[in-house]
């Protein structure tokens, strides 16, 4: 049952509002777009329409109280104890939260009177981009926060936009600027998990499918929070200094769209300041541009199921810290355009491949290092606990060690000479400060006290002391009422409500309770099974126990206030050691990999090259890998001096094209984001654009597979993609009649070939296009080997030049389970169609009895049918060919053939 002062009876007439309900009601219309957790005693209780939603999302029992205005008032209310695992399955679904705190004690409520409210109010408003407790949010994933600002263009121009994002937990703080037609991809890039639009711009048609797509929480804000005039005051005021230009140079846009998500930050923390860098700014350009379709496509950082599982990402990621895995996403998020950045990442890891001792001492020691700048967050916004401060004592203490072990490299290269400083800079002194004080065992808040180290102040043992001496005191009185009442059961205890007290069994009570016992101990309770005594000495002592544990907690108190200033004091140092402990993971982890797996690294340079020699595909080669099966590298090259080749990859249904396809883009994606790849050797003149495509028919899953979609998709790369773009066709037009595809393929490759002059990739079952080799003098033709053995058909998954001559679809129709008599029937019609060269198709059908086939067929009724044969066919029947992905396709052709080889041996 729901604990609720008596003071705050809200049982009302009809017409008649109790105090508490036009206190909540006040508070919920400020908040209208909020779930109001209204903290009543032990609980947040929501009511109205709140509670509904809430008990429908968490599954808490909706129950009523009182009435407002005559009606039941609908009521659902989570312990506060509990409530972050609430908040973050209502944050998970979407919903806002705004925390209504008790901000007096009840009892002085009484003072006023006994229809007196208790004060209550807003604390913070919780969002799924303002979040900073650890238990709301993923150590490995960045919690971004963006604002969306728009200019429109004049006369005929274009809009242009600018974003802002924030992670609050940490306080990244970034601003682009692009023109319309870029917004999605920079959303797709960001993904935040909470995105801000000017009211204005919430519903206006174009965008709200832009909105929609970024799979953000969208939250409409005033259009006064983008106001660019006052837009450069309110960011100079956040941060206390009268200009932003030591910040850098922002254009207007970029700072409406800034000083909206600060408006946002100062409003959801009402009063709060969280600790933000200052605005750094992305060089338009400076990043590889990749949509939001190529993208999800080449499944950067989640697979198009949504899963990190799968993803190139996952598929790299060997960081030992949150902070780490953070910052690998970002990269791999964001290639890099500029080769002297890419370099600088690379010699880090350079350097961290030919030094393996070094590079496990690193890893070891960063394994300990907490989150310090989430820690570092929380303690700012008087969040933090003692195991926070713990957090940056033990990150100071490993970026002490690291620097140590650094330093004699600091000359490796520009990123680990900003390392070795970025370490040396770190306020050690600090660090061994909070371990001195800390104990080794801590309480999560600080209100609980115990969490400073015995022997660290005079005053704190002796406070504590004394505490201890009178528990013995207490031990002693105990032995003392024994002996004196000759009750040898009588016991001292302690509760909440009586303090320290006497109890005695049942039987012991009536002598208790009369002279000459009863002149010491006042009777206080009588129980089923016992009785219980105060005395004036016990209360003297209990007075004592209190005063001195207060002391003891002020104390521990006053200590943590102390660390926590001189944390903030030191706040820059902190940030900049954790940022460069996150840069220091990462290229730990890369070289890791790299040596683990016989990665390279690549050469990125400003020309138009793109060879690739004995490249493989990082999560396909890593899924065959566990199966104990091995990848088949091949070699791209697809560079020119002034223009990009095209290599059109012919070779049937599940010989790998999409496979060699994806493995350049990522090789690509890897390469500029500074990570060493997986070939022998590659060159890669920078990508400034990237897009990959599936034809229509592949995308079926994703839900989105219009052909339409598939042409406008194209029609973007065929007016965006310049020489420096690197573009990857799978497939393309086959969403259409055969003619009608073929046409568009071949128009599209001419495009590309005379127009874009594109590095590209052309993965197509259309043979006919192969002859365009002849005339275009970049086209080349490539195929995936395969073997025929015995009429079937086996993968080698070996680009080689030339084309296929031949689908094998029937073949692999036939591995995949079609039944005999419809594999019969096709190759029939294959060769009636290849006969008459596909022209009188319709005719022919007739000619060819579509069952005579199945008929002849049908099995005769065997003796005793063969139990591996049976088992064959059991096994075919079960499979549903439409219904398997590539994987489990080879899985259970694999699974087919080995039964087939049982059956004939038996
Ligand atoms: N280079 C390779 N080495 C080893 N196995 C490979 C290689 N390339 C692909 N495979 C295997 O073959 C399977 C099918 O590859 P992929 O999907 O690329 O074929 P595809 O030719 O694009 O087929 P479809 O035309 O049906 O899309 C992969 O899932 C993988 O298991």
């Amino acid at each position: 049952m729901n604990e609720i002062a008596p003071i705050e009876e809200s049982a009302g007439e009809a017409g008649y509002v109790t105090p508490v309900m036009a206190q909540y009601v006040e508070i919920k219309a400020a908040n209208p777009d909020c779930l109001l957790f209204y903290r009543m005693g032990d609980f947040y209780e929501l009511f109205f329409e709140d509670a509904e939603t809430a008990s429908r999302a968490l599954g808490i029992t909706l129950t009523k109280r009182g009435k407002h205005l005559g009606q039941d008032i609908p009521m659902a209310g989570v312990p506060v104890h509990a409530a972050d695992d609430y908040l973050q399955r209502l944050i998970a679904l979407g919903h806002r939260v705004a925390v209504c705190e008790q901000l007096e004690d009840p009892a002085e409520a009484r003072k006023r009177g006994s229809k007196a409210v208790v004060r209550r109010d807003v604390v913070r408003l919780v969002t799924p981009g303002t979040l900073t407790e650890e238990t709301l949010l993923d150590a490995r994933r960045s919690n971004f926060l963006a604002a969306v600002a728009r200019q429109r263009g004049s006369e005929g121009a274009t809009d242009r936009f600018a974003l802002a994002w924030i992670d609050m937990s940490t306080g990244a703080f970034r601003l682009a600027e692009t023109a319309a037609a870029g917004l999605p991809a920079l959303l797709a890039r960001v993904e935040p998990k909470e995105l801000l639009v000017p009211d204005n711009l919430f519903d206006e048609d174009e965008l709200r499918r832009t909105w929609k797509a970024s799979g953000a929480a969208v939250a409409p804000v005033p259009r006064a929070f983008f106001d660019g005039a006052t837009a450069h005051d309110r960011l100079a005021a956040y941060y206390g200094v009268r200009a932003l230009d030591g910040f850098g140079a922002f254009s207007r846009l970029e700072l409406s769209a800034a000083a909206a998500v600060v408006a946002y930050v100062e409003k959801t923390q009402v009063g709060g300041r969280p600790p933000l860098d200052p605005p750094a700014r992305d060089a338009e350009g400076g990043v590889m541009a990749i949509d939001a379709a190529t993208r999800a496509n080449l499944e950067l950082v989640r697979t198009l199921s949504g899963e990190r599982r799968g993803s190139l990402l996952a598929a790299v990621d060997r960081t030992v810290t949150g902070a780490g895995a953070r910052l690998l996403a970002e990269r791999i998020a964001a290639p890099l355009t500029d080769t002297a950045a890419i370099r600088d990442r690379l010699d880090t890891i350079d350097l961290l491949v030919a030094e393996t001792g070094l590079r496990t001492t690193l890893r070891s020691a960063l394994a300990r290092a907490p989150d310090m700048a989430r820690a570092f967050t929380r303690l700012s916004l008087d969040r933090g606990g003692p195991r926070d401060l713990a957090a940056i004592a033990a990150g100071l203490e490993v970026a002490d060690r690291l620097a140590a072990a650094l330093a004699p490299h600091g000359h490796g290269g520009v990123e680990i000479a900003a390392i070795v400083d970025g370490l040396a800079g770190a306020p050690h002194a600090l660090g061994e400060r909070i371990a001195d004080a800390l104990a080794d065992e801590l309480p999560l808040l600080k209100r609980d006290g115990g969490f400073v180290r015995g022997g660290f102040r005079a005053d704190l043992d002796e406070a504590r002391a004394l505490r201890e001496d009178s528990r013995q005191v207490i031990a002693a009185l105990q032995a003392t009422y024994a002996e004196t009442t000759e009750i040898r059961a009588l016991k001292i205890r302690h509760n909440g409500v009586l303090g320290y007290f006497v109890e005695v069994p049942p039987a012991h009570g009536p002598a208790m309770m009369s002279d000459p016992l009863a002149r010491t101990f006042i009777h206080r309770q009588t129980l089923a099974n016992c009785v219980r005594f105060s005395t004036t000495e016990l209360g003297q002592l209990e007075g004592r126990i209190a005063s001195a544990a207060e002391r003891a907690l002020a104390i521990e108190l006053s200590v943590f206030s102390d660390l926590l200033a001189a944390v903030v004091e030191a706040g820059e140092g902190i940030k900049v050691a954790a940022a460069t402990l996150a840069t220091l993971d990462v290229a730990a982890a890369l070289a890791e990999l790299a040596d683990a797996e016989g990665w390279v690294r690549p050469r990125v340079d400003d020309s138009l090259a793109f060879d690739v020699e004995a490249g493989r595909h990082p999560v396909v080669e890593q899924v065959l890998k566990e199966e104990g099966a091995s990848f088949v590298a091949n070699d791209a090259r697809l560079g020119g001096e002034d223009a990009g080749r095209l290599w059109l990859v012919t070779g049937p249904n599940m010989a790998g094209k999409s496979t060699f396809l994806r493995q350049n883009a990522l090789i690509a994606v890897l390469a500029q984001a500074g990570c060493f790849v997986p070939a022998r050797q590659a060159r890669i003149g920078v990508v400034d654009r990237l897009f990959s495509r599936v034809g229509a028919a592949d995308d079926l899953a994703r839900g989105r597979s219009t052909f339409m979609v598939e042409m406008i998709e194209t029609a973007a790369i065929l007016n965006q993609a310049g020489p420096r773009a690197f573009v990857v066709l799978d497939e393309i037009g086959r969403g259409t009649a055969t003619f009608d595809g073929l046409s568009i393929a071949w128009a599209t490759i001419e495009h590309l070939h005379e127009v874009n002059r594109a590095r590209a990739l052309f993965a197509t079952h259309y043979h006919e296009l192969t002859a365009l080799a002849e005339r275009l003098p970049r086209i080349v033709n490539a195929t995936v080997k395969v073997k025929e053995w015995k009429g079937d058909v086996v993968f080698l998954h070996e680009i080689v030049p030339g084309a296929a001559d031949r689908s094998y679809g029937i073949q692999v129709a036939k591995l995949a389970g079609l039944p005999p008599a419809v594999v019969e029937r096709a190759r029939a019609v294959l060769a009636e169609l290849e006969r008459t060269d596909g022209g009188k198709a319709a005719a022919i059908l007739d000619d060819l009895p579509l069952f005579s086939a199945a008929r002849r067929r049908a099995p005769a009724p065997a003796a005793a049918p063969d139990p591996a044969e049976t088992e064959l066919l059991a096994a075919l029947d079960a499979l549903a060919p439409d219904d398997l992905t590539p994987r489990e396709a080879i899985d259970a052709l694999y699974r087919l053939k080995s039964l087939r080889a049982r059956a004939r041996r038996d």
